[in-house]
């Protein structure tokens, strides 16, 4: 995972150190980079040496999403999404080809490991050589272990679930660090104090503690997913609430983040601080903090995305400063996760 991470990273500050001008500056608006770098991340570790075509599913994915939301926005009338028009047609384009490729790497991959072949070590070969095995000590009953289909869907749940969320917690990172000069003083002093100049590895990232606490006050104020909808399968009574059967409950996390009865009067600025001595101190023990769900759906790539954005950070933070650009517009909105609604302009200094 780390050197995959590593790899996507670099290539990212290489990039960027090639756009800076003669006197060492350049103006930019890093979203796309951003997006573009969390999703190499998962194409390296999720399909290994078949990442080229992980990245082009990894296209098709974010086109699919932009559509979904537009098709999310607009009236709903039931039976419209069988009607062929130009958004239903491309819809389903990508859903075929997005499917197409997956199951040419998988049935590969199958091949392979039915002969014998040592496949790679990626998340991909990880799910299918457990559920091999599984199905191999249940004698290939066909209800035992998982469909092609069903890996096929989790394949693009990681893409859709990992992708935004951690470029989004990247770019809410840079940003206000842009506008908070001295904890960005403060992150550079402690990446350089750890690593100096030398490329991060895991050990070091994992004793990152103000990029930690930076991290947390950020998905605190920008929650890349900003509530959790769940149904009530049971008459239930919570606190003074009776919620029915059936019924659909939102867990506003955005709102809860923001709350001055838990956060005190400084509840809406950025102050990592709070963070110092952990998450449960800063709550004062309420369940107050949950930007990756909590219980038997709580995210399972959240340390996947904290090592990244943490590789990504230190990285940045070793080759540049940077300040918001005079074009920088602040509009957060709300497209499936908390996301630039007009990108980020900002301008690196490289050092
Ligand atoms: C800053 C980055 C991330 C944030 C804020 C985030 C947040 C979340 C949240 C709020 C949920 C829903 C939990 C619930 O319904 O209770 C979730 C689920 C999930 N996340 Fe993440 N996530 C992030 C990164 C990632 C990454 C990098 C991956 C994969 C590599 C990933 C994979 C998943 C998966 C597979 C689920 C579904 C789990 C399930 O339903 O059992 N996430 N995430």
């Amino acid at each position: 995972m780390v050197p995959a991470f590593q790899l996507s990273c670099s290539e990212l500050v290489n990039k960027w150190e090639k756009k800076l001008s003669k006197d060492g500056s350049c103006e930019l608006d890093i979203w796309p980079d951003l997006e573009n770098l969390a999703g190499d991340a998962i194409s390296r570790t999720a399909f290994g040496s078949s990442y080229e075509e992980g990245r082009r599913i990894f296209q098709l994915q974010k086109e699919q999403a932009h559509l979904a939301v537009k098709v999310f926005r607009s009236v709903y009338i039931p039976g419209w999404r069988f009607v062929p028009t130009k958004t239903n047609k491309r819809m389903r384009q990508i859903s075929n080809e997005v499917h197409a490729l997956l199951k040419g790497i998988i049935d590969r991959r199958e091949k392979a490991m039915k002969v014998g072949e040592t496949v790679n070590d990626d998340l991909l070969s990880l799910l299918m050589e457990s559920n091999f095995r599984e199905m191999q000590e249940h004698d290939e009953r066909k209800n035992v272990g998982m469909s092609v289909k069903d890996v096929i869907e989790e394949c693009k749940l990681f893409y859709f679930a990992g992708q935004e969320t951690t470029s989004d917690l990247l770019l809410w990172t840079m940003v206000l660090l842009s506008t908070h000069s001295n904890w960005q003083a403060r992150a550079r002093e402690e990446v350089l104090q750890v690593f100096g100049n030398k490329k991060p590895d895991g050990d070091g990232l994992n004793h990152l503690k103000i990029i930690t606490m930076i991290f947390h006050e950020v998905l605190r104020l920008y929650p890349p997913v900003s509530m959790l909808i769940r149904t009530v399968f049971a008459d239930s009574q919570v606190g003074g609430w009776y919620l029915p059967d059936g019924a659909h409950i939102t867990l506003p996390i955005l709102l809860i983040h923001h709350d001055h009865e838990i956060w005190g009067e400084d509840a809406k600025e950025f102050n990592p601080e709070r963070f110092s001595e952990g998450i449960s101190k800063a709550t004062k023990g309420q369940f107050a903090f949950f930007p990756f769900g909590y219980g038997p759906r709580v995210c399972i790539g959240q340390n996947f995305a904290m090592m990244e954005a943490k590789m990504a950070l230190a990285m940045i933070l070793q080759r540049f400063s940077f300040e918001l650009s005079p074009s920088y517009v602040h509009a957060p909105c709300n497209i499936i996760t908390v996301q630039p609604q007009y990108g980020a302009h900002l301008i690196l200094h490289g050092l």
